[in-house]
């Protein structure tokens, strides 16, 4: 069941919103809508999140982020469709049934923190549990374990006025951790930030979330951002949801010109991480056939190089085409495995930081988890153009290009299939 479920959701602003769903309905525009006095801030929001994802609202200031946030939370009544959290219709609750809602299942960290002046750090961190009646000394506990866990131990007792930006933003978040709700609503958390700080509470939000594994709705107009934590993004534009995917798939698939320009001047490379790009290994056989049968297969699939795996699908090394025609010329039963010069890279890599690897060698990069095991492959030439090096092609070999299907990958020997 998805943690947070929108269908349909619409806000209009105005004297008369019903009259704004029907013009909808039959195909109006914005500036029809604004004609009769009426403003369509969200506009037919479908969406789910799924427990412990981190869902990125992405848009530009007034294409309707805020408005779809304050829906969630209940701030706002949606004039059409319907709000979901934990499969619990909250769309038309009564005001006391909304804020149970909000006290036992969502937490919001705002953009201007939010915190009481006068109420020191713990007080601060520990008041929504206040609201919610629980007593001093576990309050207590619970908010000095929540700063704890944002880096301000000790700091409990100082008042806001004492922090810093950044170190007041993570009272904010010290306060919804506090809280213990499943569900994190942040809008714009981090926006008023200096650029520094603002990456290391990003890095914070990621270490913590790993470890918490909360549902999180994070709202930014920074595309950066949204890329950097979202397991998934929804990109906005004038009240509608244009496009939800992975960042890879709003870089490489957008679903309109806007979402292309919008991405065009993305880093790529920073974005797009060694798992998205790899190709599946195919062609897969164990050496025991020998030399002639590897030769055999890099010609079929026009390769100069092939990863060789062993038991559990751990790479062992690789061979390299004129290695196995000579075995072949010389009668030669084993295969001329070389096992240093394979380059073994994690899947979340950024291509960023394999660029100097597609540089120094003609070898594939093998894309291994945890364990060793291959995951897949990243053909040299993918990784080049990928990054789009400029004259990238013509520093290829004709034998390094892989086969005229793009979903040719790069075969593998692989000697567990043998045993
Ligand atoms: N209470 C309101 N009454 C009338 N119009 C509103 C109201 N709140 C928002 N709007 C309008 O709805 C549209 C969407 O606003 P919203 O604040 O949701 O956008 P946003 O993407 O969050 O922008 P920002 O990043 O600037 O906050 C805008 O045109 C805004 O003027």
């Amino acid at each position: 069941m998805p943690a947070i479920e929108a269908n349909g959701l619409t806000k209009i602003f105005g004297r008369r919103p019903q009259r704004g769903v029907k013009l909808l309905a039959q195909g109006a525009d914005r500036a029809q809508l604004r004609r009769e006095g009426l403003t369509p801030a969200v506009i037919d929001a479908t969406f789910e999140v799924a427990p412990g994802e981190i869902f990125v609202v992405m848009g530009l200031s007034g294409s309707g982020k805020s408005t779809l946030i304050r829906m969630v939370n209940g701030l706002l009544e949606p004039t059409d469709g319907v709000m979901r959290i934990d499969g619990q219709d909250v769309t038309h609750l009564s005001a006391a049934a909304l804020r149970e809602v909000r006290r036992t299942k969502v937490s919001m960290v705002f953009q201007h923190f939010a915190l009481l002046p006068h109420r020191t750090v713990g007080e601060n961190a520990a008041y929504p549990l206040k609201l919610r009646g629980v007593n001093k000394v576990e309050r207590e506990a619970r908010a000095e374990e929540a700063l704890a866990m944002v880096g301000l131990k000790g700091w409990g007792g100082s008042l806001p006025s004492e922090l810093s930006g950044g170190m007041r933003q993570r009272v904010g978040l010290a306060r919804a951790l506090a809280a213990g709700t499943d569900i994190m609503l942040m809008d714009e958390a981090f926006s008023a930030l200096d650029p520094l700080i603002r990456k290391e509470m990003q890095d914070q939000l990621l270490e913590l979330q790993a470890e918490l594994g909360k549902t999180i709705l994070f709202i930014t107009h920074d595309l950066n951002e949204a890329m950097r934590l979202g397991d998934r993004i929804a990109m906005m534009r004038d009240g509608r949801i244009v496009q939800v995917g992975t960042a890879e798939q709003i870089l490489n698939e957008p679903a309109t010109d806007y979402v292309a320009q919008f991405v065009a001047d993305v880093d790529r490379s920073r974005v797009l991480t060694a798992g998205a790009v790899m190709e599946r290994p195919v062609a897969v056989v164990g050496p025991e056939a020998g030399p002639k049968a590897a030769h055999k297969l890099m010609r079929e699939h026009q390769t100069s190089s092939l990863l060789v795996t062993g038991r559990d699908r751990k790479v062992e090394g690789l061979v390299w085409e004129d290695d196995v025609a000579e075995a072949v010329r010389t009668g030669s039963e084993a295969l001329p495995v070389k096992r240093d010069e394979v380059v073994r890279v994690a899947p979340d890599a950024p291509l960023a930081d394999l660029f100097p690897y597609a540089a120094a060698s003609r070898a594939p990069l093998a894309v291994v988890n945890d364990q060793g095991r291959l995951e897949g492959v990243i053909p040299r030439v993918t990784l080049l153009s990928a990054l789009a090096v400029p004259g990238s092609d013509s520093a290829l070999s004709p034998a390094d290009a892989p086969g005229d299907d793009p979903a040719d990958g790069e075969p593998v020997l692989d000697t567990a299939g043998a045993r």
